[in-house]
C-alpha cells in the first residue's frame, strides 16, 4: 500500500506562541507521527493548505478536491481542522474508485496530551480497511462523512444516525 497524505492545517498541526496564545500552522505532523509509528507501508505527505479550518474557503475546498481527484492513488488520507471537516468531506462527494479518510485532532500534534496520533492511527487502520468511500475517522470512530457531526460542547465527534441510548446519551 501507498499512502497518500494531504495536510490541510487545523489544529492538529498548530504551533503556539504563548505570550499572546497566537499560532501558526507549522508544517504536518503527520510524517513525525508516521515515522515514529514505524509503519510499514510507504507514504507521502503533500502540505495544500495552512489554515485554521473555520478560514477555509469555497477555492481552498475546490482545490482539496482538484488534488484528490489528481491523485493517483487509492489510499488518502486528508488531515483538517476539525470545525469544517465535514463540510470539506461534503465537497469531495462523488469521487469513485478512492477511500478517502479524514482526520484531525482537538489539541495540536505539538502537545503531550494530544489526540493527533492517535486520531492519525485510526486514520491509517481505516483507509486500509473500508471499501471505496469518504469516512471521517475521529473520537474513536470511523463515521461515513454524511453522518456525523462535532459537537464542541463535548469536544468530540458523533454520529447524526445513532439511536439515543445508555451509551450514547
Ligand atoms: N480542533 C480543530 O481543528 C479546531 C480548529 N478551529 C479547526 O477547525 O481548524
Amino acid at each position: 500500500m501507498h499512502l497518500q497524505i494531504f495536510a490541510t492545517g487545523g489544529t492538529l498541526d498548530k504551533v503556539y506562541y504563548d505570550a499572546l496564545s497566537d499560532y501558526r500552522i507549522g508544517e504536518p505532523m503527520a510524517t513525525d507521527i508516521l515515522e515514529e509509528g514505524r509503519v510499514d507501508f510507504t507514504f507521502t505527505v503533500a502540505s495544500l493548505i495552512k489554515k485554521d479550518s473555520l478560514e477555509l474557503t469555497d477555492a481552498d475546498r475546490a482545490l482539496v478536491r482538484a488534488r484528490v481527484e489528481a491523485c493517483p492513488h487509492r489510499h488518502i488520507v486528508v488531515t483538517h481542522g476539525t470545525d469544517t471537516m465535514t463540510e470539506t468531506a461534503a465537497a469531495l462527494a462523488g469521487i469513485a474508485g478512492k477511500v478517502i479518510v479524514f482526520t484531525g485532532a482537538m489539541q495540536p500534534a505539538r502537545f503531550r496530551n494530544s489526540d493527533a496520533a492517535f486520531n492519525l492511527g485510526l486514520a491509517v487502520g481505516a483507509v486500509q480497511s473500508l471499501p471505496e468511500g469518504i469516512y471521517i475517522a475521529m473520537s474513536g470512530r470511523i463515521f461515513e462523512a454524511d453522518h456525523v457531526r462535532k459537537n464542541r460542547e463535548a469536544g468530540r465527534f458523533e454520529s447524526t444516525t445513532d439511536a439515543p441510548n445508555q451509551e450514547n446519551p
